[in-house]
């Protein structure tokens, strides 16, 4: 069995890994970081813990859906403590030292990295790309709506998303982001692409994005409606990338797209 360590396994989604896990025949929960009180019942021979050589030293493999400041300690103790393990890494809302980081560590460890665990966002990213680079003359816009307890804004979904789009047409995201508008703005910019973010109720995660022209649009949505969406498919990752080399994944590479 493979023994799985959970970083953020008190979390809205660590908690749905814990239960997956429970009746998965290839993996177990081996270990689970706690950082303030555990809130769940667990197989009895789960090592609990807040030290991060420990988690690693009980895992074979490591699923991380935290917060930013937790897995740059992860990812530490990868880059500068030695510790050894493949990661699969779901948490967003990192600063460029911490996308740095995850580069650096994925020099010594294998990692997989995505902001969306889900098959159908693996695909709406293909799709983005087809219409934004197609479509060359519509205006692509990004609205993402998620449940009042996240706390990053835009979700990394819409970033990526974003990045797709940029791409495809030989922009740079950073250069071309809207993140809002009021007020006396002016005209739409050729190139800009907006991501709004609205937030409220229990909504798991919905993207949708939009491409328009005079005379027609096309929108493209994904909605998740069920939260264990994310924790299956970082499972379903985990077990692919248990036997591979150090280098930095995306999602397309273990569901061979
Ligand atoms: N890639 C994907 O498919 C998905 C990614 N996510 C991302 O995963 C992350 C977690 O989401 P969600 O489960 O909803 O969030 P929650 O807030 O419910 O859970 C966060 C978890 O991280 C722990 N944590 C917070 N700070 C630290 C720290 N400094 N050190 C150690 N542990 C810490 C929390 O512990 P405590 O409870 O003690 O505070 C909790 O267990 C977010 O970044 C979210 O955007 C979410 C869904 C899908
Ligand atoms: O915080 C969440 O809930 C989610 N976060 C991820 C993101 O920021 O894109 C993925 C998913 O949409 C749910």
């Amino acid at each position: 069995m493979i023994k799985v360590g959970i970083l953020g396994s008190t979390g809205r989604v660590g908690s749905l890994l814990i239960d997956d896990l429970e009746h998965d025949e290839q993996a177990r929960v081996g270990a689970v970081h706690v950082f303030d009180k555990l809130t769940k019942q667990l197989p009895e021979d789960t090592v609990v813990t807040n030290d991060m050589k420990v988690l690693f030293d009980s895992s074979d493999v490591i699923i991380d859906f935290s917060a930013p400041g937790a897995t740059e300690a992860l990812l530490t103790e990868v880059v500068e403590n030695g510790a050894r393990k493949p990661l699969v890494i779901a948490t967003t809302g990192f600063t460029k030292h911490q996308q740095n980081l995850l580069i650096e560590a994925s020099k010594l460890v294998p990692i997989l990295y995505a902001t969306n665990m889900s098959l159908g966002v693996a695909v709406l990213n293909k799709l983005v790309a087809l219409a934004s680079k197609t479509l060359a003359d519509f205006d692509i816009e990004i609205v993402e709506q998620h449940h009042k307890h996240k706390v990053d804004s835009p979700s990394g979904t819409a970033l990526t998303l974003a990045e797709h789009a940029a791409d495809a047409r030989g922009l740079v995201l950073d250069e071309v982001r809207v993140s809002g508008r009021d007020g006396q703005i002016g005209a739409r910019t050729k190139d800009e692409i907006a991501v709004m973010a609205l937030r409220g109720g229990d909504i798991v995660g919905r993207h949708t994005v939009g491409l328009y022209n005079d005379g027609e649009f096309l929108e493209l949505n994904h909605t998740a409606t069920a939260r264990n969406t994310f924790s299956k498919g970082a499972i379903k990752v985990a077990k692919w990338i248990i036997a591979k080399e150090p280098k930095l994944y995306s999602i397309n590479d273990a569901l061979g797209l």
